[in-house]
């Protein structure tokens, strides 16, 4: 019996039959070296990650306020935002840290706008190399105004492009229980939330921060671009984010009290970060605004398992439809649409969340 060998390019068919193209991008090293961090503002990303840990632990008796638009996709108007909210940051110090939501990368429940990383031109076109350079240009210029920025790791390589802005991240309800996106936090440098799962299940992120905690090997890649062997050390600023899910709301106190002792049990840290938004919402930003009232309630009259909250607030009300496909590539998408309005989730307007953030700050004062 003669057994047929492969050609070369047999092969290539075999391995390749669905992939239209493979594009390289610069790597890690190059847009760095291109982008850098400022020596003061390297110490300040790094301060700002410590008063996280602090606050998360409850050393630091502040909230943290992770806030900010759902997605960037002008990195004008999201710095118009960042100007206003490093002011606001500055007048609430004393009660809040605050966090600037600087998200690039979208995960879809099946299809859409994937996030200025993936496709910054918002046309289709995926241009991301553009998009990388952009979410890093953004990151630096908005860190400069005195923010530290908040992202979500989605695609398990732009960490390496872009973590070192970052003071707080998140892995998303969706990807929690990927042991890819564990193994990628194990390794970094900054606190990392975990949300809970679309469908409202805790578990699955407090395993997250188990496995997110200990040391990992797995392949990455390196500066230069290469596929590699990482090995980490763990993270142990890894905790828990309430989002609701498919099952409801979880915000309220005692879906947080079981959570937390759940986490207490597992040996975590038992202070959560509740999201108002998303399916604590509905995606309503108008039940947001609500919701965060009820949490500064609950924070005045002392309730010690929130060590912060999350929300989606941009410069305009509300969120437009925003759809590359129907879009010609290279056409001026931006002229388009509402200026400083989410494309993504429906955000609280600026004055709504300039009010929101009084409250949050009174409410810490009150429990003082
Ligand atoms: O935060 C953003 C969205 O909730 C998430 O990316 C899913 O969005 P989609 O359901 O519109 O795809
Ligand atoms: C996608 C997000 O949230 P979730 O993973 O909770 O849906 C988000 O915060 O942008």
């Amino acid at each position: 019996m003669s057994i047929a060998v492969a050609t070369e390019s047999q092969q290539r068919a075999n391995t390749n039959e669905r992939v239209l193209g493979i594009t390289e991008l610069p790597t890690p090293a190059e847009l760095v070296a291109e982008l850098p961090v400022g020596d003061a503002q390297g110490y300040r990303i790094m301060r700002a990650r410590q008063e996280v840990r602090a606050v998360l632990s409850g050393l630091d008796e502040r909230l943290l306020v992770i806030i900010g638009p759902c997605s960037i996709h002008d990195p004008i108007s999201g710095l118009e935002y960042a100007t206003r909210l490093a002011a606001a940051a500055r007048e609430h110090e004393g009660e809040l840290l605050v966090v600037m939501r600087s998200y690039f990368e979208k995960p879809r429940t099946t299809v859409g706008w994937k996030g200025l990383v993936n496709d910054p031109h918002l046309d289709g076109s995926h241009d991301m190399a553009a998009g990388l350079r952009a979410a890093r240009e953004f990151m630096l210029a908005a860190s400069n105004l005195g923010l530290p920025l908040a992202t979500e790791f989605l695609e398990p390589l732009s960490a390496q492009y872009l973590a070192d802005v970052i003071s707080w991240g998140a892995i998303g309800a969706r990807t929690t229980e990927s042991q890819t996106h564990r193994q990628l936090v194990s390794g970094l440098s900054m606190p990392v939330g975990f949300k809970n799962g679309t469908d409202g299940s805790v578990q699955v992120a407090i395993d997250a921060c188990q496995a997110a905690g200990a040391p990992q090997s797995f392949m990455g890649i390196s500066d230069e671009g290469r596929t590699a062997i990482v090995q980490t050390a763990g993270n142990q600023d890894a905790h828990l984010i309430l989002r609701g899910g498919a099952d409801g709301p979880n915000f309220a106190a005692e879906p947080v009290a079981k959570a937390s002792a759940a986490m207490e049990s597992a040996g975590m840290n038992p202070r959560v970060i509740v999201d108002a938004s998303h399916a604590n919402s509905g995606k309503s930003h108008v039940r947001q605004g609500e919701v965060i009232a009820e949490l500064a309630a609950r924070i005045a009259a002392g309730d010690q398992k929130i060590a912060g909250i999350m929300a989606e607030s941009f410069l305009v009300p509300g969120a437009q439809k925003h759809d590359p496909d129907t879009v010609a590539a290279g056409s001026d998408v931006l002229s388009g649409l509402t200026y400083g309005q989410s494309v993504t989730d429906a955000c609280m307007g600026w004055d709504a969340s300039a009010e929101l953030l009084q409250t949050l700050a009174a409410a810490v004062r009150a429990a003082r």
